[in-house]
């Protein structure tokens, strides 16, 4: 797949490719997601999500087992070209958004190549781009994508790196003038229509720069403390107080 023609404008480095899925790839995904346990959740005040890989952390990250479901999306991505083969991705957030719930405005960060692919299942949402926190706070968005279930959303440079991005908290999104993918979703989308959001399910794809080595994981009860101590810190960090924490492990 040749990235480049998905190319949707707003930002310079914007890609949107719609039915990345099939139906059927898409709905094989969420019927693993549903059989996914209680406890692999995290209940955020907004949210909630699973964190497959290994917990982000300046220190490195130490790996963990993926379920199969998520290493076929990783391989996916390798193979549809969008991360190279020596750069391949190492960690997924599986986002679950109930209809009117989003995402805070923020930044992927440092701890990550600055690349992510983000599959959309489930119900639409408008994702936002911002050139600044100020802007977040009181300008209008510079960019938007419609990301509809099946499609892929890739970005990166000025969008991942100078920019903000985020999901609005509401039941239905306007197609904006800046809705930069307009053009690729059909005829039945123009600047106005209104999208009813549903529950959605978000899987970002990313590639942990820093890792750590094997050795130094030492199961005693303080090295786990210290792991479910990161845990909370990277849950923190992603600007959004958890109510509940359920470690996954
Ligand atoms: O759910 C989405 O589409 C956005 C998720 C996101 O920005 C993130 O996980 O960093
Ligand atoms: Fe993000």
């Amino acid at each position: 797949m040749e990235l480049d023609k998905f190319r949707v404008g707003g930002l310079a480095s914007l890609f949107y490719i719609p039915n990345f899925l099939t139906e059927e790839e898409g709905a094989a995904i969420l019927r693993r997601v549903s059989m996914m346990p209680e406890s692999s959740w995290a209940n955020l005040k907004r949210r909630r999500l699973q964190n497959h890989g290994g917990t982000p952390h300046p220190d490195g990250m130490i790996p963990s087992e993926v379920p199969q479901f998520i290493h076929a999306v990783m391989d996916a991505l390798v193979q549809a070209g969008v991360f190279k083969e020596e750069e391949r991705p190492n960690h997924v957030l599986l986002n679950e958004y109930a209809r009117g719930q989003g995402i805070a405005p923020h930044q992927d960060g440092p701890l990550y190549m600055p690349l992510v692919a983000i599959l959309s299942l489930d119900g639409p949402a408008l994702l936002q781009f911002w050139p600044s926190l100020h802007a977040t706070k009181c300008g209008e968005a510079v960019a938007s994508v419609l990301c509809l279930s099946n499609s892929l959303l890739v970005f990166n440079e000025e969008a991942y790196e100078s920019h903000w991005h985020g999901i609005v908290e509401r039941g239905a999104d306007n197609i904006e003038h800046h809705t930069c993918n307009l053009h690729v979703l059909g005829d039945d989308y123009c600047v106005g229509t209104a999208v009813e959001r549903g529950r959605r399910i978000s899987l970002t794809v990313r590639r942990v720069l820093k890792i750590r080595d094997g050795e130094e994981r030492i199961l005693t009860q303080e090295a786990m403390e210290e792991e479910k101590r990161k845990e909370r810190w990277w849950l923190s960090s992603r600007g959004e107080e958890h109510q509940i924490f359920q470690p996954s492990r």
